[in-house]
């Protein structure tokens, strides 16, 4: 059986787009690989890196609280990790508790970066009182408040309220209602990744961009000129000098098609550093059904 790693424990938001996402794959109606929980994204990656794993599922941004900095660093830094699908996931942030308690009873919450941020607004209004701790994921979050019957809180799925005992105290506390995670879907082997275009596809690349004046505009006019259209870029610093950056570059089309090529081509003649990613479908928008509903 094939396997498949996320961000764990049972109950965390990557569990949870990762059962979806598992429901709604043709290929695995019969036969679906086995989800192996990891403390943490790069441990995920780089066992996926070394072949320990088949699969992994990753969040890679989101649509209030942006980049998801490990997964970017270690997409960076691994050398056999492709990414061949996405898919969009509806986040819900829910404040759990062990027992039923006043807001402002509450001494402490605890949480995955990404979802404090997501909350910043609610914490900022309701919680002010409360010490907001980071956790590994929302789920270890809950676990370590369902050990104790301290006036803790966690903030995390309604799924991790079951599983952990909790009492969901308050639902949908994120700050923007529509608010959406991309994951991507990742292996160790480009082999995986389609031979044929689909209806609309696009590429992620990482590029180092040399530190002189007008190096970026250059690497973008290779895309602008060829009418490519850019979807996203985002920088990371390269972690060998301060002000140093990769960019990571996501553009509309199909990598094996004659312009993209062409435009890569153009790119390592002028000495730019390009590593590709991954070239996979356009993930369909989110699902209008809720998980918290
Ligand atoms: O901590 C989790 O539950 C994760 O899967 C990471 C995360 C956190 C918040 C939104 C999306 C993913």
């Amino acid at each position: 059986m094939s396997s498949i790693g996320f961000l764990g424990p049972k109950g965390s938001f990557s569990e949870e787009a990762l059962q979806l996402f598992m429901s709604q794959q043709e290929d695995w109606k019969e036969n679906r690989p086995d989800p192996i929980p990891f403390s943490t994204i790069p441990k995920l990656l780089s066992a996926c890196d070394r072949h320990e794993i088949d699969y992994g599922f990753v969040p890679l941004e989101n649509s209030t609280e942006g980049q998801v900095g490990a997964t970017m660093d270690t997409l960076g830094q691994t050398e056999n990790i492709y990414i061949f699908k996405e898919f969009i996931h509806p986040i819900e942030q829910c404040l759990l508790t062990p027992k039923p308690l006043e807001l402002s009873q509450i001494e402490r919450v605890y949480s995955h970066e990404q979802a404090l941020g997501q909350c910043r607004d609610f914490l900022e209004t309701h919680l002010p009182q409360a010490e907001q701790i980071v956790s590994l994921s929302t789920a270890q979050a809950a676990q370590k408040v369902s050990s104790t019957q301290e006036n803790w809180a966690a903030i995390g799925t309604h799924r991790a309220a079951e599983l952990y005992s909790l009492h969901c105290q308050e639902e949908r506390i994120q700050d923007a209602m529509l608010n959406a995670t991309r994951f991507i879907f990742v292996t160790h082997s480009l082999a995986e990744m389609s031979p044929e275009m689909s209806a609309e596809d696009k590429t992620s690349l990482l590029i180092i961009a040399p530190n002189v004046a007008g190096s970026l505009s250059q690497i973008l006019l290779e895309f602008a000129t060829r009418n490519i259209n850019m979807s996203r870029i985002e920088s990371r610093p390269s972690k060998k000098k301060l002000g140093e950056y990769v960019f990571f570059i996501d553009i509309d089309g199909y990598v094996f098609s004659p312009i993209i090529q062409e435009a890569l081509w153009s790119l390592r003649e002028k000495n730019v550093s390009t590593k590709l990613l991954g070239s996979y479908p356009k993930a369909l928008p989110p699902a209008l059904t809720s998980p918290c509903s």
